[in-house]
């Protein structure tokens, strides 16, 4: 229990602890307590000591203590209260499934990411393996929930995740009723293979698998209403690309590339694959370019330069940025914090940032909707 000296003696508004405790959102459900079910009970003692009950999703909550802290903070916020003492119960079955059943409203097996959905959607993609394409997307993810945006990153790339290690996060979603609850890490929705799977366990899905497999991470994972959605893809332009452009034909595609020649030449096949299928490209996110010297700032053009304009004027799309070499952002991606987070006065950081506060929206046109594509 916390006890706190109160302002002053004043009874204490039960009814208003009550509110108080209801209104304290949960991270994961991304509703109010109130609503989700989860309070059990709110009493007030006579000494002025909150007794809050919250009926968890499962016992071991990864949010059990962010909670406790969010409702300990809304509960003393109100006149009197001298001390909030917080409490576990588990939700039954049949709570349970009324609660996957409320958070999936009535989208049915729907992802919630169709036409009339406000989110944007950028699916982040180069040709070779390596260019720090996930590294952009972990990042920009932190850069624009720093900034208030609702963000999910789905990581695509299913053979080679890195998402759960650049966050940080290791433990499994929590299953509601075969709804999954996305982690929260540095205020961004995540989702991954990775969180499925051991860590030494290779990953051997194809064909129809993947694709049942990419499906449910859209549709059976509560993402709740999102601002921007990054979908973190596999190199190339193989299964799972052409998996998700059919399923979410609204995406736009940024494509990372190094300065060098090689990267650049395979980053556009992946670019013409997007314009074929008339998939709108955001633009072009160079990595790796010039490495600035800590203590003289000389710059040394470790993969030479110019690759990331030069596949912009090929794909007739803006360059977007230019992410320096940067030990900062290596350290902090294997620490599980986003550079921007971690270090946000560091050379790449301040540059993802610029890039992330001025992502362009651009529209698919309405002309030749339906896709060339099909997939096996
Ligand atoms: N600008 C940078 N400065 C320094 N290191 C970087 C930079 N960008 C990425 N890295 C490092 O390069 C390695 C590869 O990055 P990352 O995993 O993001 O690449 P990727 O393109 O997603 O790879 P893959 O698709 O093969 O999984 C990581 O160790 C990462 O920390």
């Amino acid at each position: 229990m916390r006890l706190f000296s109160s302002a002053s003696d004043a009874a204490v508004d039960a009814a208003g602890v009550e509110a108080a405790v209801g209104a304290v959102h949960d991270p994961e459900l991304k509703i109010g307590l109130a609503e989700a079910g989860m309070v059990a009970a709110v009493e007030v003692d006579r000494r002025g000591t909150v007794h809050v009950t919250l009926r968890l999703t499962t016992p071991t909550c990864p949010m059990k203590q962010q909670l406790a802290d969010d409702v300990t903070a809304a509960a003393a916020a109100i006149d009197g209260v001298r001390g909030v003492e917080v409490g576990y119960a588990a939700m039954t079955d049949s709570e349970r499934m009324a609660l996957a059943q409320r958070l999936r409203g009535n989208r049915g097996r729907q992802h919630p990411f169709g036409p009339d959905s406000g989110t944007r959607i950028y699916a982040v993609a180069s040709g070779k393996g390596g260019v720090g394409k996930s590294s952009i997307t972990a990042n920009l993810a932190a850069s624009l929930a720093a900034q208030g945006q609702r963000v999910g990153v789905l990581d695509a790339d299913v053979w080679g995740y890195s998402v759960p290690q650049l966050f940080g996060v290791r433990q499994a979603p929590v299953a509601l009723k075969g709804l999954m609850l996305p982690p929260q890490a540095h205020g961004v929705s995540l989702m991954s293979v990775g969180f499925l799977v051991d860590d030494e366990e290779p990953v051997i899905w194809r064909g129809p698998m993947l694709h049942k497999a990419i499906e449910q991470f859209l549709t059976d994972v509560h993402w709740g209403e999102l601002d921007v959605l990054l979908v973190d893809l596999p190199p190339g332009t193989g299964d799972v690309t052409l998996t998700l452009l059919e399923l979410l034909p609204d995406a736009q595609l940024i494509t990372v590339t190094t300065p060098q020649p090689a990267a650049r030449t395979v980053a556009a096949r992946v670019g013409r694959m997007a314009l074929d299928a008339r998939m709108p490209i955001a633009g072009v996110i160079e990595n790796m370019s010039a490495l600035a010297c800590g203590s003289c700032g000389e710059h040394t053009a470790l993969f030479g330069e110019g690759g990331g304009a030069q596949l912009g004027e090929q794909l007739g799309v803006p360059l977007l940025g230019q992410v320096p070499l940067d030990l900062s952002l290596r350290a902090a991606g294997d620490a599980g914090v986003p550079v921007v987070v971690a270090d946000p006065d560091a050379a790449s950081a301040r540059e993802l940032a610029r890039v992330a506060s001025s992502l362009p929206h651009v529209r698919r046109s309405l002309v030749g909707r339906s896709l060339p594509l099909a997939v096996v």
